[in-house]
């Protein structure tokens, strides 16, 4: 594929531009996705729009599903359907749904019964759907795992998943371009995992904002694919939109072979290389913000807040807040040790753990159980620790280390060897913590309430997690007896020895002929593609003037797990959720809190929030967030910032975020707030004017988001009416990237156009059978 050699590139300008179709004066972009992966929390309101409009999924051949964040991690030997096996009534109903859904709209769907069933971030990869160069997207803030691949890989919310499974495209504006390196070598025991929680600790849940991370340097490159995946999946945590490592030998060396790949030596496997290769940054390449960090300052690193920022050495003591640089920092750290049941000073590896889990879409991979396994061998979970999970990332990272005897290891040691899924990452099912147990984890997140009502998180690699469960406290990995330093580093400098090869090994040689006919795929053969009649705006209410009471917040780092917590995710409506908005800080045993601000007068009946912390809705890509403060009244926020997914998601559901960087400005507005007098925003006008209709300030917005609120537009029906320039660009994508039309994997087998594989859970005899089972999409 050509790329223009005119203005030095970097990684991300060249996966962009190589998939623009359509781009407006204002810098719109309508941008083209190549790689769709669905989950059941964020896609039945997608799929209920589609119907509602009578609309179809585009490229199901590009779109691949499976259920993740919901389900059990108990065994699944009695499984008969998730209908039966999945208890709660909530989790059930979405999962039931999106087999409803998959079938109906004809998507290839892992279910529990399949083998290759796991997390969305983990069953890309392996099956080789996600691939360097490509567009990737999923209903999920951690889809930026796929970066590690230089795919451009990012979360969104459910009204683009709607727009993606209708059109194929999203529509964008160009990032800012961020390069982290990290140089040097990584002592004995430090991994990827504290490589991104270092990071992050220096630059911060905003450092990222509006940008793309490309992470390069002498540490990186020497990373495996999972060490790189671990360090991109918390790209988000650092408030990037995505990031990215550009593809090298590790990573067509990871590929080989996969089902979905093309194959291995074949003159398409061979395009594929020259063109994945031709995508690393230019030499001269210009990035907006460079920051460098040398290997030999990362420490194993650990969080003790509640925010991923919260970092501290393993070496290190619990900070005092006292010492913090504003009031508000102040204030927000007191907050964190009160919740998370500590005191400053307190050496971090004297914290008593309660729980362990190792899993997660950051740390769940084979290398990572490898990794763990190695600590843990011939030891024993300590006696005060009531629970130590180990939760594979699927179904096939589970057989592997079935195969290498890594569940021996475990379960010797004391540890719960379970199914796949989120698992305690989240808690949505029954694995959760109970009110203030403290847990070891391998997770990303470390908001309140993110294990577990009341919970206590601590964020580790998977070595750390392993030696808490071992030493029943937060300890210092490289302290334990016997340990040798971590498998995670060495795996990178070999990757032919560690990669998950066996399953892969033996999908090679069934699906030699299949990929055979995929790469020989004749040019002229379009893929199957849906379009629906273009459909005009389905409709929002429209935003002009907007008069009322603003709520005044005054903290940072407002989450999207705050803002809406994960029990009120279950719901497979838009509405409805006004009632579980700030749930967990509105509400104290059922009761109000008479403290937070919404449970005061006037700001029961709050239009606005005034926020003078930065990085609101940060986190998680739930749109429930937005349709929450939506369903109470609430259709705008202003702050000084906002995260990238919550910002995009509120605008499609016809709210407008205010970003006010300006402190004197944000100051006067927030005045008004506190003082409890209406405040009025202007959209035409773009100020906002106190009661009196005097200018407080004014602000910026996007033109074609201010022309769609203002004349209440649904984009979906604006971008179908692009149909003709998409089905060009998939043109040109079909003859320059061939490997990249899924129309081969649904034919597979397939005679006259009938597909091989049905959206269809698999039958159950799937899971546990024979290794020799093959393992064909
Ligand atoms: C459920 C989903 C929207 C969410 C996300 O986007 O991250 C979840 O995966 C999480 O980790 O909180
Ligand atoms: S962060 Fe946790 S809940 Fe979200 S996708 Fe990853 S494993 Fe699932």
């Amino acid at each position: 594929m050509p790329v223009a050699e005119s203005t030095p590139q970097t990684l991300y300008d060249k996966v962009f531009q190589d998939h623009i179709v359509d781009e407006k004066l204002d810098g719109t972009i309508l941008l083209y996705i190549d790689r769709h992966l669905v989950h059941e929390v964020t896609s039945p309101q997608a799929f209920e729009g589609l119907k509602n409009a009578d609309r179809k999924v585009r490229r199901p051949d590009c779109t691949l599903a499976t259920t993740d964040h919901n389900v059990p991690t108990t065994t699944r030997k009695a499984l008969k359907d998730i209908a039966s096996f999945i208890k709660e009534d909530d989790s059930r109903t979405q999962c039931v749904t999106l087999e409803e859904n998959v079938k109906e709209f004809g998507i290839t769907y892992f279910g529990l019964s399949d083998k290759r069933q796991g997390i969305v971030h983990v069953i890309g990869p392996e099956q080789g759907f996600t691939l360097p160069g490509t567009t990737v997207v999923c209903g999920d803030s951690h889809t930026s795992t796929h970066g590690a691949f230089g795919a451009l890989a990012f979360g969104i919310g459910t009204s683009e998943v709607e727009h993606v499974l209708a059109t194929q495209c999203l529509i964008t504006k160009r990032s800012k371009n961020m390069r982290i390196q990290v140089d040097g070598e990584l002592a004995p025991g430090v991994s990827s995992k504290d490589v991104i929680l270092h990071v992050i600790g220096q630059i911060g849940t905003a450092g990222g904002t509006q940008s793309v991370i490309e992470f390069s340097g002498s540490v990186i490159r020497s990373l495996s694919m999972e060490a790189r995946m671990s360090i991109c999946n918390m790209a988000i945590e650092a408030g990037a939109r995505a990031g990215m490592v550009a593809p090298d030998d590790i990573t067509f060396e990871y590929l080989k072979g996969k089902p979905l790949a093309p194959k291995y030596g074949s003159d398409e496997w061979n395009k594929a290389v020259a063109y994945w290769t031709s995508l690393a940054s230019d030499p001269n390449a210009k990035y907006d913000v460079d920051v460098f960090i040398d290997g030999k300052d990362i420490i194993p690193t650990i969080t003790w807040g509640t925010s991923p920022e919260d970092v501290v050495p393993i070496t290190g003591v619990v900070p005092d807040p006292e010492t913090f640089a504003t009031e508000g920092k102040r204030a927000a750290g007191r907050r964190m040790l009160e919740y998370m049941g500590l005191t400053p000073g307190t050496p971090m590896h004297d914290i008593v753990v309660d729980k362990v889990f190792i899993g997660s879409c950051t740390n769940s991979r084979i290398e990572d159980l490898r990794a763990a396994a190695h600590v843990v061998k011939g030891k024993k979970v300590a006696s005060n620790i009531k629970r130590a999970l180990i939760v594979p990332g699927s179904g096939l990272v589970k057989d592997q280390a079935e195969e290498e005897g890594l569940d021996k290891i475990f379960t010797a040691a004391g540890f719960e060897w379970r199914e796949a899924g989120c698992s305690m990452c989240l808690g949505m099912n029954p694995d959760i913590l109970a009110p203030k147990e403290r847990c070891a984890s391998t997770s990303n997140r470390n908001f309140e309430g993110r294990q577990g009502f009341q919970g206590r998180t601590h964020l580790m690699s998977p070595v750390m997690a392993a030696a808490a469960a071992i030493v029943g406290k937060l300890a210092d990995v490289r302290t334990l007896s016997e340990y040798t330093g971590s498998p995670h580093i060495e795996a990178a400098i070999a990757p032919e020895t560690t990669t998950a090869k066996a399953h892969v090994d033996e999908r090679v040689e069934t699906d030699d002929v299949e990929k055979e006919m995929i790469g020989d795929q004749p040019l002229d053969s379009p893929p199957q593609v849906n379009t629906s009649v273009p459909k005009t705006s389905a409709g929002l209410p429209k935003y002009e003037i907007l008069k009322g009471i603003a709520a005044p917040m005054e903290k940072a780092n407002v989450d999207t797990d705050a803002i809406i917590p994960k029990q009120f995710l279950k719901t497979i409506k838009r509405t409805g959720l006004g009632t579980a908005l700030f749930y967990e800080w509105r509400f104290k045993d059922g009761q109000e809190n008479q403290d937070f601000v919404l449970n005061k007068e006037p700001y029961r009946n709050a239009k606005i929030i005034v926020c003078t912390g930065e990085n609101f809705g940060c986190g998680s890509s739930r749109e429930h967030a937005p349709w929450a403060l939506n369903d109470f009244g609430i259709k705008s926020v202003i702050a000084p910032s906002f995260a990238d997914i919550f910002f995009n998601n509120s605008f499609k559901n016809g709210m407008l975020m205010i970003p006010i960087k300006d402190k004197v400005d944000i100051d006067a507005v927030h005045a008004e707030a506190v003082a409890g007098r209406e405040i009025e925003i202007d959209l035409p006008n773009q100020v906002i004017k106190d009661a009196e209709g005097k200018v407080l300030c004014s602000f910026d917005v996007e033109e074609f988001r201010k022309h769609c609120l203002i004349n209440g537009l649904d984009d979906i029906g604006l971008t179908m009416q692009l149909d003709d320039k998409i089905a060009e660009f998939e043109k040109k994508m079909s003859r320059d990237t061939p490997w990249l039309d899924g129309k081969g994997y649904l034919k597979r087998k397939g005679q006259g156009g009938k597909l091989a594989v049905k959206a269809a859970p698999v039958p159950k005899t799937n899971r546990g059978e024979t290794k020799k089972e093959p393992l064909e999409w």
